[in-house]
């Protein structure tokens, strides 16, 4: 795909340079900005900037990187190896910088080596969960041998300073003899940003890197309105996005895997077939017992993807119009834990699902896999966001005058929250089901995001945080596009006004309190409606015996109180 020529951008005027809002320091003090790896927050005049094409976005430099590098790079000589780096594509199917990559070593005749660099400090400035980078770990023992048995090598490196990683890179390939590296686009601001200075720097040093889209089914930047600028509401997004991929059948068009390497590959690449996949760096390892309920819960890589995909589009899509809101029923695909590692690709899904069903359209046939697809697209939605308002990768709300809201920073309402001790059971039991399993169902999460931002009135970026933390499947641009819209924060506006009840919510999507059982088990011997309200509904003697705690905000006078603020 050709990248775009950076937008041209209008006078720079003065972008105030530090100009806090009101309640900059208290979020500070309470963690928002990971001040080890990154600046103090920026002021709200600096993200208008993004918005007025003042300030270039970080994708915007990248393209620029590889437009101004394209003639250097086309001479490049392919030398004796071609490399891709593996970052969130754990998978050989539909990979398509990795098909590039094969592509390349094929036509010179020159073997294909594989690359993936672990990053502890990347781990720890993206709050990466502990059981997410097991879960990468896992599966690129599955990624390693399934390359192994195409005879290419994968190489797998613990670089400890992240600032390391392009210099490291460039000794590898130095070492290889290898004149290009492939790699897929990360939309994240610093991913883009470090992607920019490489193809640059590599450039200059006769080496070729090639990054390209493969993450979303319809790249970013592809979809604008009427008046040419980027959707913030996801229904015309979507009709738009979908009308796209109807007349770009190319885009569901999957990649091949790699060939196999020339036979004399094992040989020369005998030291690299053997390194092994590492432990989890220091911080990010589970304990035994977590171990073996994590690995039981979630089988890694992409063999398992397909299996998964497979299952849920031969015996649940049809239902999940009916079931996906009921956090009782396996209703859902269970699938994001793959989207985020890249064991599986959306295009792989969404082509799957349209398969199964009687017609090609998108938006036709068979309801449940209809709006299947369209939650799928919702991840592809948030991604171009992100891109468009990367200052969201920066803990700025999307409109930035919302960061001068007064939000509490309550430690001991926050601890009852994550601890799933707030005596509302629909959020306890969301809370513990997170903590159980590394996953919550997605009514849920909206349920105790709204709870967190509206009933509690805590900052919403410290939930946003310790979801990140703690979630298998953690994406920066789909959580932080859920808690912006479970906030009102965020794109697709929600009103301030419209605030989740969560015992109605409880009531509805839990009926019978069989999730509320499963989760909290203080409350199995509460019978009926009682479930969602023990303490407003006859039951408090038997919660407050089995050790469940009394509400710890009202949600009526909450709502009032989050309406006036
Ligand atoms: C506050 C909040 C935080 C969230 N954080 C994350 C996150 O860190 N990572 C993540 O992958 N999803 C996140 N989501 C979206 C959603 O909850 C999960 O994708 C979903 O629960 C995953 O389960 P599933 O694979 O069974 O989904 P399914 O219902 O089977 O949906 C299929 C796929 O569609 C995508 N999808 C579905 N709903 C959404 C959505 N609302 N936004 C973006 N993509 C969606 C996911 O990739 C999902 O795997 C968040 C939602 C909220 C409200």
């Amino acid at each position: 795909m050709a990248p775009k020529q950076p937008a041209k951008r209008k006078a720079q005027t003065t972008i105030t340079k530090h100009t806090p809002h009101p309640f900059h320091q208290e979020s500070e003090e309470n963690g928002i900005v990971l001040r080890k790896f990154y600046p103090h927050e920026m002021s709200n005049a600096r993200a208008r900037a993004y918005n007025s094409d003042e300030l270039p976005r970080p994708i915007e430099l990248l393209n620029a990187a590889l437009a101004g590098t394209a003639a250097d790079r086309k001479k490049v000589q392919v030398k004796d190896a071609v490399v891709h780096w593996f970052k969130m594509d754990l998978r050989t199917g539909d990979n398509q910088a990795l098909f590039l990559a094969s592509e390349k070593a094929r036509e010179a005749g020159v073997p294909l080596i594989g690359l993936y660099i672990v990053s502890p400090q990347d781990f720890e400035a993206h709050l990466t969960a502990p059981i997410r980078v097991d879960f990468m770990l896992r599966s690129l023992e599955v990624l390693k041998a399934d390359l192994e048995a195409l005879d290419i090598p994968l190489w797998i490196e613990t670089v400890d300073k992240r600032a390391r990683v392009p210099e490291r890179i460039m000794e590898l390939l130095t070492e290889w003899r290898a004149g290009h590296i492939f790699a897929n686009m990360e939309y994240e601001v610093d991913e883009l940003r470090r992607e920019a200075k490489l193809v640059r720097l590599y450039a200059e040093k006769g080496i070729a890197m090639e990054v390209v889209h493969d993450t979303c089914v319809v790249p970013p930047g592809q979809l604008t309105t009427g008046t040419g600028r980027q959707y913030a509401v996801y229904s015309p997004w979507f009709r738009s996005w979908v009308r796209h991929v109807h007349e770009n059948q190319e885009l569901l068009e999957l990649a091949e895997r790699p060939g196999m390497n020339p036979p004399s590959a094992r040989e020369r690449y005998s030291s690299l077939f053997e390194c092994d996949v590492p432990h989890a760096p220091e911080g990010k390892t589970l304990s035994e017992e977590e171990a073996k309920v994590f690995h039981a819960l979630w089988p890694a890589g992409e063999h398992e993807a397909m299996k998964r995909l497979a299952k849920f589009c031969e015996d649940a899509v049809g239902g999940y119009g009916r079931n996906r809101d009921l956090p009782s029923t396996p209703g859902t695909s269970n699938l994001s834990v793959h989207f985020a590692s890249g064991t599986l690709s959306a295009r792989t899904a969404v082509r799957t699902a349209r398969d199964s069903n009687k017609t090609k359209k998108l938006d036709g046939g068979n309801e449940g896999i209809q709006t299947w697809i369209s939650e799928v697209a919702w991840r592809d939605f948030y991604k171009h966001v992100l891109v468009h308002w990367p200052y969201v990768c920066m803990n700025k709300p999307f409109k930035p005058e919302y960061s001068n809201i007064s939000w509490s920073y309550d430690a001991s309402h926050f601890s009852s929250w994550t601890e799933g001790r707030t005596g509302f059971p629909i959020v306890d039991a969301a809370m513990r089901q997170l903590r159980g399993m590394g996953w919550m169902h997605n009514r849920c999460r909206m349920i105790v995001a709204s709870f967190l931002a509206k009933d509690l009135l805590l900052d919403w970026r410290m939930g946003e945080r310790f979801f990140m933390e703690h979630l298998i499947d953690g994406d920066f641009a789909s959580n932080n596009g859920g808690w912006g819209f479970a906030a009102s924060v965020g794109v697709d506006p929600q009103p301030y006004f419209r605030i989740f009840n969560p015992l109605l919510q409880s009531e509805k999507f839990d009926p019978d309190g069989e999730y509320i059982r499963k989760w909290v088990p203080e409350l199995k011997g509460v019978v009926g409606k009682a479930i969602h309200d023990p303490y407003g509904r006859g039951e408090g003697d038997r919660a407050r015996k089995a050790g469940y705690p009394e509400a710890i905000v009202q949600h009526k006078g909450a709502r009032e109180k989050a309406l006036a603020d």
